[in-house]
């Protein structure tokens, strides 16, 4: 089957700056990919390239096998939310929403069915934008790129805002969306807002992809966290066996050497282990740290 959405070698500059650098990335039918990366680092530059509202320097993007600027009726195929505060502030959330199945073609039905998906009420509804909350202006973005009952979601941020009962009930939208064949790609600067449903990662630093692929892939990447009596000790042991073993907040040693390795290294060196585990999440975020510690450009001193 065809690649849903299809990046390849998108690259933008703006002036000298590279904010997007040879990016390429698929995202496959059925799936949700998280698209992550810190502030800066080129995510929303990209999503707008692949929903044609800025221009490439150079590279493709493709959706649905298309650019998406050529897409019949692309709201049919694709939803898009880029932006929840780019509506008009003067507008209630009922008019935005009429509006857009207005354009697209749709039944105004479609209207108070998203509405009620996004669990905002009919009082809610007929409240101006410039009234709304983030968390609001997020369900009524999702309930728009929704409306036309797309095959593929491309959505920026939508947990920003969202309280973190909304964020959950976010993640279940999406995951029943890919389960039933729908494709998603969804970015956040968060690992944690994204890591439970992401099937597929895409993490991107400095406008460039560091690392690419399956959740369960990077995880088991991810390394060994280990805790002991002498960490220094067992640290210096795993650097002697040609391993990374860098110290933990809190604690403990992070290493690329795998449990077994770093249990026999211990035992060697008679230190007591306290703790022994593959690193899993807390190693996919401490690996998306250090990928893109180097290539924040924007946080540290935050
Ligand atoms: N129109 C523009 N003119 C000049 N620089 C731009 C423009 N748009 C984006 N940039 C720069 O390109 C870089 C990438 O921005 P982008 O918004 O894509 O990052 P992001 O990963 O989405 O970050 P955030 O999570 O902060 O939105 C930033 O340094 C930004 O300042």
């Amino acid at each position: 089957m065809p690649s849903m959405i299809e990046v390849a070698h998108l690259t933008r500059r703006y002036g000298r700056y590279v904010a997007v650098d040879d990016v390429s990335f698929r995202v496959e039918p059925g799936t949700v990919t998280g698209f992550l990366g810190p502030n800066g680092a080129g995510k929303s530059t990209c999503m707008r390239m692949i929903t044609g509202l800025t221009p490439p320097t150079s590279g493709t993007a493709t959706v649905l096998g298309r650019p998406y600027v050529a897409l019949g009726n692309p709201g049919r195929h694709v939803g898009v939310l880029l932006d929840a505060a780019a509506q008009h502030a003067g507008r209630t959330g009922r008019e935005i929403l009429t509006l857009g199945a207005i354009m697209m073609g749709l039944d105004r039905h479609r209207v108070d069915e998203m509405l009620e998906l996004v669990g905002l009420t009919g009082e809610e509804s007929r409240r101006r934008l410039r009234n709304y909350s983030l968390g609001m202006r997020q369900r009524l973005g999702i309930a728009h790129a929704l409306l036309g009952d797309p095959q593929v979601l491309i959505l920026d941020e939508p947990a920003n805002g969202l309280d973190p009962a909304g964020i959950r009930w976010m993640r279940s939208l999406l995951r029943g969306f890919a389960d039933e064949g729908g494709t998603v790609l969804l970015s956040s600067h968060l690992l944690h807002e994204i890591e439970v449903v992401a099937d597929d990662l895409v993490v991107i630093g400095r406008g460039r992809i560091v690392a690419n692929g399956s959740k369960a892939q990077l995880m088991s990447a991810a390394g060994t966290t280990v805790r002991s009596a002498d960490d220094a000790r067992l640290a210096t042991a795993l650097e002697v066996g040609g391993f990374q073993a860098a110290p933990m907040n809190g604690g403990g040693i992070h290493t690329d050497a795998e449990p077994c390795v770093v249990g026999q290294l211990a035992l060697q060196q008679q230190v007591a282990l306290l703790e022994l585990r593959e690193a899993g999440t807390s190693g996919l975020e401490e690996m998306f740290l250090q990928l893109t510690a180097a290539d924040a450009r924007e946080g540290v001193a935050a």
